[in-house]
C-alpha cells in the first residue's frame, strides 16, 4: 500500500541537527571582470579577507568568475566532476575552504555536463569536500520591452531538484537568483528544516529595485529564517548591470546587513536561537490551515511512495 503523504507533520521543522552556536557570515560582493583568472584570485583573496574577519560561512555571487551573458556561458563553463576539485574554480573554493577551515556556498559558475549547460552553486565544508551542488532550476526568462530582456534559457538548462544541504554552520537550502521569485521552494526547505536559505543572485537596474530586498524579506519572514544573498558588484560597462546589494535578513524579515552597488565584504552575525524566538512569539506553524490549503514537496512524495 502507498504511504500516505502528511505534508502538515513534514512540516514541523525537525530539531537543530546539533547546537550552532551564533557566527559569522560574509558576503562577498565582487567585481567580475572578462579575465577568468584574475576573477578566481580575486574571488580568493575576498575569501580570505572575509575569513581574517572571523567568518565561518562565505557567499559568493551569481556568475561570479565570467560575464553574465549566453555568449560568456559556453566559454566559461566548466566541468564539475564529484570531487569539485579537479576545475580551476571549485578547486579554489575547495582549497581554500579546507586551508581556512570554512564553509563556502560557492555563488555560481556556469557549468558543463555533457553537451549541456547549467548555473550552479557548489558548497564545500571546511574540509574542502563537495557536499552540494545546485542548478538554477528555474531559469531566468523576462522581456520588459525597452528595459530588460535576457533569456537564459538559450544556453542553460534548468536543474532538477531543490538542494538542502547540513554543514557546520547549519542546514542551508540552496536557490540561484530567479529560483528566489518561487515561494514554494523556499517552503520546501523551512519543511525540510533549514536554517538559512543562500541565493546567490545578480538582480538588475529595472527588477532590483522594486524586488531584491523584498523577496528576501519575505522568504525570511513566511519561513521565519535566515536569507542570505550576494550579487557581483555593478558594472555599468558590462552587458548585464547587477543591481549589488548583497544582503543578510533574520527571521523576522528585518535587514540585519546589506550593502550599495561596489564591491564589498559585508559581515554580519546569524543567531539560530533567533529562529527560535520568532518562532514562539508567532507560531505559524502551529496556525497554518492545512485543513484548507497544503504545499506538497513532490520529492518527499515520491520517496515516501517508494517506500
Ligand atoms: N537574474 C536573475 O536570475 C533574476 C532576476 O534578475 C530577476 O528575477 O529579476
Amino acid at each position: 500500500m502507498a504511504s500516505v503523504y502528511k505534508p502538515d507533520q513534514a512540516r514541523v521543522p525537525p530539531a537543530l541537527p546539533f547546537p550552532i552556536p551564533p557566527f559569522k557570515i560574509a558576503l562577498c560582493q565582487l567585481s567580475v571582470t572578462a579575465d577568468k583568472e584574475r576573477n578566481i584570485a580575486h574571488a580568493r583573496k575576498a575569501i580570505e579577507e572575509a575569513a581574517a574577519k572571523g567568518a565561518e560561512l562565505v557567499l559568493l555571487p551569481e556568475i561570479w568568475n565570467s560575464p553574465y551573458s549566453n555568449d560568456s556561458f559556453p566559454v566559461y563553463a566548466e566541468e564539475i566532476d564529484a570531487g569539485g576539485d579537479a576545475s580551476p574554480s571549485t578547486a579554489m573554493l575547495s582549497e581554500v575552504a579546507r586551508t581556512l577551515q570554512i564553509t563556502i556556498v560557492g555563488g555560481s559558475i556556469p557549468e558543463r555536463c555533457g553537451d549541456r549547460l547549467y548555473n550552479t552553486c557548489c558548497v564545500f565544508g571546511k574540509d574542502g569536500k563537495l557536499k552540494a551542488k545546485h542548478r538554477k532550476i528555474h531559469l531566468f526568462d523576462i522581456d520588459i520591452p525597452g528595459k530588460i530582456t535576457f533569456q537564459e534559457s538559450k544556453t542553460l538548462t534548468a536543474g532538477e531538484n531543490p538542494t538542502i544541504v547540513d554543514t557546520d554552520v547549519g542546514r542551508i537550502g540552496i536557490g540561484i537568483c530567479y529560483d528566489i521569485r518561487f515561494q514554494e521552494l523556499a517552503t520546501v526547505y523551512a519543511s525540510r528544516g533549514a536554517h538559512l536559505l543562500c541565493y546567490p543572485g545578480a538582480f538588475n537596474m529595472t527588477t532590483g529595485p522594486l524586488h531584491w530586498e523584498l523577496l528576501q524579506r519575505a522568504r525570511a519572514a513566511d519561513n521565519q529564517l535566515y536569507v542570505a544573498t550576494c550579487s557581483p558588484a555593478r558594472d555599468t560597462g558590462s552587458g548585464y548591470t547587477a543591481w549589488g546589494h548583497s544582503t543578510l535578513v533574520g527571521p523576522f524579515g528585518e535587514v540585519l546587513a546589506t550593502t550599495d552597488h561596489e564591491e564589498a565584504v559585508v559581515i554580519s552575525e546569524i543567531d539560530y536561537s533567533q529562529m527560535e524566538l520568532r518562532r514562539a512569539n508567532l507560531p505559524l506553524e502551529k496556525q497554518r490551515r492545512g485543513d484548507l490549503y497544503q504545499l506538497v514537496d513532490v520529492q518527499r512524495l515520491n520517496s515516501q511512495s517508494t517506500k
